[in-house]
This record gives C-alpha cells, structure tokens and sequence, in this order.
C-alpha cells in the first residue's frame, strides 16, 4: 500500500520506470465513485456476491506477498525509517497518557509493533489476516533485537470481524483501511471507540487520493479514499479529529500519506 503511486500525476512505462504524466480520466475501470464502493452495492444479493469476493481476493492477493519488511511496503523497504521516524514524531507530539496497552491493527509483520509501539508500551497486540504474516511478526516482535515480553496477544482475523476484548492505550491502524469496505470500515471505527482507555487515541495512517474520488485498486483488491471521506467516516462512527499531519519525505509520486489520531466525541 505505501508503494502506491498517485495515478493521477505518475504512471509507468514499459521497462517499469515511473515517469509524470497527469492520466486522470484514462482510467475508468480504475476509479469508481462511492456510492459504488463495495459494500454499498444496490441490492443484497449483488452484496452477498462483491463483499466476499473484495475480501477473498486481498487475502490472496497477500498470501503471495513476501513475509519481509520489502513485501510489506511493495518493494520501497528503504521508506521504513522515514516512516517509522513520522510516526515516532506524531505520537510523541500527541502526549500519548497511557502506556499499557496498544493495537497494531492490519500488524502484516510487525513492522511497526516492533520498531514504533513495543518500544513505547508496556504491551502491544496485534490483529492480522495472514497467518503467514502474523507467525513472522510474533518471531520478529519476540526476537533478541526487541524488548522482551513486548508482545500480547495476536489475533489472527480479518479487521472486519475483529472485536476486541481488551481497552488500549492506543490503536494503532496503518496501510490497511483500503481494504475494508465502507459499511466495515464504520462499523470497525465504531468497535475500535469502544475499546479506548479513557484519555486514549485511535490512529489511522493511509494513502489518500487527491481527487474527491475513491481509487480502486482491483490487484490487492482495495481502495484509496480521500482524506475527507476517512475523517467523515470517522465522525459517523463517533470520533473527533485531534491531530492530522502529513507524512513528509516520502518519495515523489506516491500518494499523501496522513496520520490522523482521534478521541471519541464527548
Ligand atoms: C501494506 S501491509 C501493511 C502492514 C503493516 N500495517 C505495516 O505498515 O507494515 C497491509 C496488511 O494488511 C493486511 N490486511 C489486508 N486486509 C486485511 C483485513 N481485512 N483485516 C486485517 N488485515 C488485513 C495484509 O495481510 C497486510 O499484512
């Protein structure tokens, strides 16, 4: 998902280098609008059909995917640090209260358990889809380069069905709400308000499109939404914005990338 360009400004030639060129407009299978987001099909039986398929289709999609740092950010490995550095930065301007207790929601490895959160909090769980993926992050969280006894619970399960029985301190979600359908993504906001510790924040860290519109994306089977459309979602479900940054120092092309942390509405 970090590896994404923003096809509106950057495509690819041939030989596979990247090279600017404002396409918007050529690529109408690609961009559908939300009403049409799967999940909000028309009629039920067209929803008993596209819902499943948009979630069975990631999770293969992901089964494929190297379980290394390079497979979690599609081949730009070398943004790791940029990242983790702007997410370090973002929670320590967000004054964090509490330090028991955090969730890596759509964990993949553990890449950001082990190099943001275990650093931080006492504990750190994990939910992911991939059993692949979430065997490597508990070998990798519990490995001798990460503090000892770092790691809680993992759950392996789809964000869509997971509800948690613990309250944290934060949870922290990146590079994975795309693959939600609106309804779940609502509802899975929701779910995640109500297991806040008092005080608490819940983050969110995604590509965002730069038109109005939402991206689809039919390979990893997952879209990009724009930041207005994240921040209306999360005011339905309840929260209120507290801090919104943009990533900086990502290479050029890609999508925005936004750090949002929220608290529930009072
Ligand atoms: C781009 S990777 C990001 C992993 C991790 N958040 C990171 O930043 O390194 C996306 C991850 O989301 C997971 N994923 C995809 N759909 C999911 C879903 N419905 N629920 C939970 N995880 C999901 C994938 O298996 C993959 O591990």
């Amino acid at each position: 998902m970090s590896y994404k360009l923003d096809s509106e400004v950057v495509t690819m030639d041939e030989d596979g280098l990247r090279f600017s060129q404002d396409c918007k407009g050529q690529m109408p299978e690609g961009i559908i609008h939300e009403k049409e987001s799967p999940g909000q099909a028309s009629s039920t039986s067209e929803n008993e059909k596209v819902v499943p398929e948009f979630y069975n289709k990631a999770q293969k999609y992901w089964s494929e995917v190297p379980a290394t740092v390079n497979g979690m950010l599609g081949g730009l490995g070398y943004i790791n640090a940029i990242d983790i550095q702007g997410s370090k930065i973002f929670l320590r301007e967000l004054k964090v209260p509490g330090k028991k207790l955090a969730l890596d929601c759509g964990a993949g490895i553990g890449r950001v358990s082990c190099n943001l959160l275990i650093p931080l909090f006492e504990t750190v769980d994990l939910v992911e889809q991939d059993a692949a993926f979430a065997e490597k992050a508990r070998e990798l969280c519990t490995s001798e380069s990460v503090r000892r006894n770092g790691l809680g619970e993992i759950y392996n399960l789809g964000l869509q069905e997971f509800s948690p029985t613990n309250k944290y301190d934060l949870i922290w979600s990146q590079w994975v709400l795309g693959h939600l359908t609106d309804p779940d993504l609502v509802a899975f906001f929701r779910r995640m308000r109500l297991s806040l510790q008092p005080g608490a924040y819940f983050c969110i860290k995604e590509n965002v499109s730069t038109s109005k519109e939402v991206i689809k994306d039919d390979e990893d089977s997952s879209v990009t939404r724009p930041l207005e459309l994240y921040e209306r979602f999360l005011k339905e479900a309840g929260f209120r914005v507290a801090r919104k940054v943009r990533q900086q120092n990502f290479p050029k092309g890609l999508f925005p990338v936004y750090m949002i942390a929220c608290k529930p509405k009072p």
